[in-house]
């Protein structure tokens, strides 16, 4: 049991506490997207109610003040990272955009014939399509990097597959679909020694423990804001100054440029290059609200009570005929992937909302790691710090329950 007052905590919360076909909702699918504190929700809100402009070379008092807020936003996300300047932080859709951006715009510019782009077996299909697409556009090729099946990456494979050929290394910091936290910073060394850069998905890191892009040294780090109790739709692309000043824009407009004429158009300096049009200006605000949040929190005891509720979940599983996890590394987030002998996922999860348990099912968006391991997805129960110990009791009731309905 951890020391982590979680009742406080909750009652941040508003969305939990509702009950879901006749039971109180037991929300354990924060992979997929973590739930909002009020502090979010009222910072939006409040944005809307009183704040709300559009930003940069405004001439009002309301311009001003969204700008500042914006920005404020941008910093905080800096701060957040540990990088730098806050004009390393470029905005975009969230994780997703991020990773083609860094494809599209990086990856045109310095990828030809013959180079080698490097991802892991589990990655997210957001950090494998788009570097297919660059390989695609360049004649790059683009190669798995082996996953054995704990869920493990196979660091000699990995070693062994590095060259002066292979440009860009882009793995998640964690996986979504198994949990498996990758040792990214050996992966940084290796891959710096021969000469590549490297992106790192931190979608299902961020919400887990502080990321220090400096002491990592990676040359990229993407999360989403709906992954940091933050809203949907905002990502954040964090990059080396110098990299990014290389990089030709993604996408053309307003903001992102100087001049523009029908001779020729010169373009904006960092962040504004790479955020062409209005920007998700509310969003940004929520993001930074959220990261005010964290910064009150324990998060050292919020992490720790994520890895009890783990630990619990999973001593439980092992206790469970039938159940089989999906996922054994070693060093894992709060994330549980499970199959149920002779049940399809879907089926499993279908009953589990019938009790109120609400988890995900399915492939996760990482195909390759499923086929690999010749399983049409998991069950996966994923916690946070707003979870406990009674709320995992509730997920194993279900699933014995749900084992009379499968068998
Ligand atoms: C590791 C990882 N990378 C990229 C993404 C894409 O993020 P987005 O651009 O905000 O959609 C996700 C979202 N993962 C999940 C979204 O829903 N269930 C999931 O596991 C992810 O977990």
């Amino acid at each position: 049991k951890s020391g982590f007052d979680v009742e406080r905590i909750r009652a941040d919360f508003p969305i939990l506490h509702q009950q879901v076909n006749g039971q109180p909702l037991v929300y354990l699918d924060n992979a997929a997207t973590t739930q909002k504190p009020e502090q979010v929700i009222a910072a939006i809100s409040d944005y809307y109610r009183t704040d709300n402009s559009n930003v940069h070379r405004g001439a009002h008092a309301l311009a001003d003040r969204a700008t500042v807020k914006f920005e404020a936003a941008r910093e905080k996300v800096a701060q957040f990272l540990n990088a730098p300047a806050a004009k390393q932080i470029i905005w975009t859709r969230g994780t997703t955009e991020s990773i083609n951006l860094v494809a599209a715009s990086w990856g045109k510019a310095n990828l030809k014939p013959g180079d080698r782009i490097l991802v892991s077996a589990m990655e997210h299909h957001a950090n494998i399509v788009p570097w297919q697409f660059a390989a695609q556009a360049t004649g790059a090729t683009l190669e798995p990097i082996p996953v054995d099946a704990h869920g493990n990456i196979n660091m000699l494979a990995f070693d062994s597959m590095l060259d002066s050929h292979v440009k860009m290394v882009a793995v998640g910091h964690v996986s979504n679909a198994m949990g498996t936290i990758n040792p990214i910073e050996k992966i940084i060394t290796l891959a710096h020694a021969v000469g590549a850069r490297v992106l790192i998905d931190g979608a299902q890191a961020v919400s887990h423990w502080a990321v220090d892009v400096q002491k990592l040294n990676c040359d990229f780090y993407v999360f989403s804001a709906h992954k940091l109790f933050g809203p949907t739709g905002l990502g954040v692309l964090y990059g080396k100054e110098d990299l990014l000043n290389s990089m030709p824009p993604y996408q053309g407009g307003g903001e992102m440029i100087e001049t523009v004429s029908f001779a020729g158009t010169t373009f904006n300096q960092l962040p504004y290059k790479f955020e062409a049009g209005t920007p998700d200006i509310a969003g940004a605000i929520g993001l930074g609200a959220a990261i005010d949040y964290l910064n009150a929190l324990d998060r050292v005891a919020a992490a720790e009570h994520e890895q009890a509720l783990l630990a619990y979940a999973e001593e439980k599983a092992r206790a469970t005929s039938g159940l089989t996890l999906v996922g054994t590394a070693p060093h894992k987030t709060s994330v549980m992937s499970f199959l149920i002998d002779g049940a399809h996922p879907a089926d499993v999860g279908v009953l589990l909302d019938k009790q109120g348990v609400a988890v995900r099912t399915g492939n996760h968006c990482a195909q390759p790691i499923m086929d690999q391991f010749a399983i049409p997805g998991t069950v996966r129960a994923s916690f946070s710090f707003y979870n406990t110990f009674a709320e995992v009791d509730r997920l194993f009731a279900a699933i014995e329950k749900a084992k009379t309905f499968l068998v």
